[in-house]
């Protein structure tokens, strides 16, 4: 672990008396894709909150750059880690591209003046993920895919080292999502951290550095995709009955049996 790292160590989490983590440990590093697979209700964004300190965990330990979250600030954390949260409600009709802009404030303050460095740098952001035509269409009136690359966007523009997000590829159409996940794979090259929950193994398989998995309240397994991701782990996961089929460059796909 880097000291630009975020670590989450033995969690426990109850909701109606019920742990819905209980020991749960991850960690993200500069420079790596985690990817964090479970069914659904398993806990993924009760730990990635937890990890962004939005939740208090009963027990165990979250640093950041090896300092207990709970020392830093909130603007502190934001400037070090941007957030793509799950089913993001709109408050206001904002344009597309001032939504965008939004991640810059963590960095600059409330009352910095926007130059026009900024918005060439939210502008090439949204032509990175497609979306450059709806710069001036307000937030409230674009589709629920449009509106996650958007956050996306707002994420990326925040500058922060590491990046967590919720399910990112939800919504999105299939070109938008292989896109993401290239994107992704450069941020990576430029040193950024990313941890993403997803419900696409084959997504998870291509992009990730590490896998990890969430059962029971707990990271069961995390290593390289190869050796986290194959068709008993699918079945134990999703219950449902898969083949792997593997691609000669390594890649697996998996091909769920017939009913
Ligand atoms: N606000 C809440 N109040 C009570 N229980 C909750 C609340 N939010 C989530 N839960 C419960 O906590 C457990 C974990 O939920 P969580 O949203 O972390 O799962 P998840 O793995 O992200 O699920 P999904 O894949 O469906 O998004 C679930 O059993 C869920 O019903």
């Amino acid at each position: 672990m880097t000291l630009a790292g975020l670590e989450a160590n033995a969690l426990v989490f109850t909701r109606e008396k019920r742990h819905v983590l209980d020991g749960a440990s991850l960690s993200l590093d500069a420079g790596e894709i985690v990817s964090l697979l479970g069914a659904n209700g398993s806990g993924k964004t009760t730990l990635l909150r937890l990890m962004l300190g939005f939740l208090k965990p009963e027990d165990g330990v979250v640093a950041l750059a090896g300092r207990d979250l709970r020392a830093w600030s909130r603007r502190e954390i934001a400037r070090r880690i941007a957030y793509v949260a799950q089913n993001h409600v709109a408050p206001f009709p904002y344009r597309v591209r001032d939504v965008v802009l939004l991640g810059r404030l963590p960095q600059s303050g409330w009352l910095a003046p926007v130059r026009a460095g900024d918005f060439r740098a939210a502008d090439a952001l949204l032509d990175e993920l497609g979306i450059l035509a709806l710069a001036e269409r307000p937030y409230t009136e674009i589709s629920g895919g449009e509106r996650q690359l958007t956050l996306i966007a707002r994420a990326l523009a925040q500058g922060a080292g590491l990046l967590v997000m919720d399910e990112p590829m939800a919504g999105l159409d299939y070109g938008a999502q292989i896109r993401l996940m290239r994107l992704l794979q450069t941020l990576r090259t430029k040193g950024i951290g990313v941890l993403i929950s997803t419900h696409h193994p084959e997504h998870a398989f291509w992009a990730s550095d590490r896998i990890a998995l969430l059962e029971q309240g707990r990271i069961s397994v995390t290593g390289a995709p190869r050796d986290v991701l194959d068709a008993p782990a699918i079945e134990r996961l999703y219950r449902v009955k898969v083949t792997a089929l593997t691609a000669p460059d390594g890649r697996a796909a998996f091909l769920p049996e017939p009913a």
